[in-house]
């Protein structure tokens, strides 16, 4: 059984080596779907009973690991030098430092490391991290998924 929760975000960003507009600094309201497999569990009587995991936990695990870190931040290419420095100029400014350029591919793909980690097979029912897909804005979205190129099968 494949489910998916769906979270939002605001983060500004800019790719340093893009030939248009999107080396300019902008933001996005960006959203982020995860997909976790795993059998129903059965256990009777148990407030998770019928479920893969409470959407709620979910919620729970993406916004402590991953979410709030990105929500209102400013994500930078770690090799974006100068706009780090200004960034860090900034008092108490809120910088994610990310070591690729922060394109919807990258985030994805960062997303799906930590969000790995964090979904943990507690109820023995083969939980585990199938995709995350992240919109960077409503028409235009990456997919990482498990078993691809960067992700262990
Ligand atoms: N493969 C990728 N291509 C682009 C990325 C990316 O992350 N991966 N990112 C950008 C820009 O950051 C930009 O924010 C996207 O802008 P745009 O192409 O203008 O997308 P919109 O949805 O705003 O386009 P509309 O035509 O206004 O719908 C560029 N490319
Ligand atoms: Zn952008």
């Amino acid at each position: 059984m494949l489910i998916t929760r769906r979270l939002e975000f605001d983060a500004g960003h800019r790719i340093p080596s893009h030939n248009s507009q999107c080396r300019h600094l902008h933001g996005h309201r960006y959203a982020i779907e995860i997909t976790l497999s795993g059998d129903i569990i059965t256990d009777a009587g148990i407030s998770e009973q019928g479920m893969v995991m409470d959407y709620s936990e979910i919620k729970r695990i993406a916004n402590t690991t991953l979410v709030d870190k990105w929500d209102h931040a400013f994500l930078v290419y770690s090799e974006d030098v100068r706009l780090l420095e200004f960034l860090q100029s900034l008092e108490d400014h809120k910088t994610v430092v990310l070591d690729t350029p922060p394109t919807a591919e990258n985030l994805a793909l960062t997303a799906f490391r930590v969000l790995d980690a964090a979904y943990q097979d507690s109820y023995g029912n083969h939980l585990r991290l199938e995709q995350v897909r992240l919109f960077e804005t409503p028409n235009c979205w990456a997919d990482a998924r498990r078993g691809q190129s960067g992700i262990s099968e």
